[in-house]
């Protein structure tokens, strides 16, 4: 479903991202790790169609996404950081817009659906998002998810600045996803959370991938220590 042949992207001199080959399936959640810079940011902008490659090329459900990129976007929901929401319309009405946009026109009701299956509390349905906080904005991002019918997720550090709970119920959210058989690609610095939602992992330097991981052959503890040497971390002690 998100796949990559040998994906680059040079800035200059720099390279952001190099030779990058991934695999993503239906009903896997790839979280891919790294420090600031690895090119996370980048694997992502490129596989929406963002930015464009220098070589190599990204796919989404085996549509080049240099060659398809209208066509690739219908397959794709994207959440990043911050979503970008309309802040005077309610959630429904940012619902309906943003699947309108879609090509999806569905009845109120259908609507309201999908923003109590993403965990949106029905007093919030009818409120302006400028009073929502992060983890609820998140939730109307699941819902567009829902709404498209998404084939695909790209998340872009979705957890950072969650309370341990809603990050905990955002995971929830992912695996319900994840059962419908969608292929999600989890940009994150929470090894935690990598750990706990991820089917994948795949841990990120220099615009290099250099370890990948399938979660259960893991623990937690192997992880932090993979993830340290990899970035070459040296313990400090004080
Ligand atoms: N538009 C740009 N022009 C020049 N360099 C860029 C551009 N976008 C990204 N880069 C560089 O590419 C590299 C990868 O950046 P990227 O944003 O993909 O990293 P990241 O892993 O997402 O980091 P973070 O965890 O901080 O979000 C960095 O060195 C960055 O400075």
């Amino acid at each position: 479903m998100i796949n990559t042949n040998n994906l680059t992207k040079q800035y200059g001199e720099h390279v952001a991202l190099d030779q990058l080959n991934l695999n993503i399936q239906q009903g896997e959640i790839y979280c891919l790790l790294g420090a600031n810079g690895a090119g996370k940011t980048t694997t992502i902008n490129l596989l929406l169609g963002f930015v464009q490659p220098t070589s190599g090329s990204a796919f989404i459900n085996q549509l080049n996404v240099q060659e398809n990129p209208k066509a690739t976007k219908q397959f794709l929901a994207y959440i990043p950081e911050n979503l970008m929401l309309y802040p005077n319309l309610t959630a429904l009405e940012n619902l309906d817009y943003f699947s309108g946009i879609a090509g999806k026109k569905l009845s109120q009701s259908a609507l309201k659906e999908f923003l109590e299956e993403s965990g949106l509390q029905s007093e919030a349905i009818n409120r302006r998002i400028s009073t929502f906080s992060k983890g609820m904005r998140q939730k109307v991002g699941i819902a567009i998810a829902l709404a498209k019918d998404a084939k695909v997720l790209l998340l872009d550090e979705p957890t950072s600045g969650l309370d341990p709970k809603a990050s905990n119920e955002f995971g929830l959210l992912l695996q319900n996803l994840r059962k419908k058989g969608v292929a999600t690609l989890m940009a994150t610095h929470d090894l935690f959370r990598a750990k706990e939602i991820g089917t994948h992992i795949g841990i990120m330097k220099d615009g290099r991938l250099k370890q990948e991981f399938v979660v259960e052959d893991i623990s937690l503890n192997q992880l932090e220590d993979v993830y340290l040497d990899t970035m070459n971390y040296k313990e400090v002690t004080v």
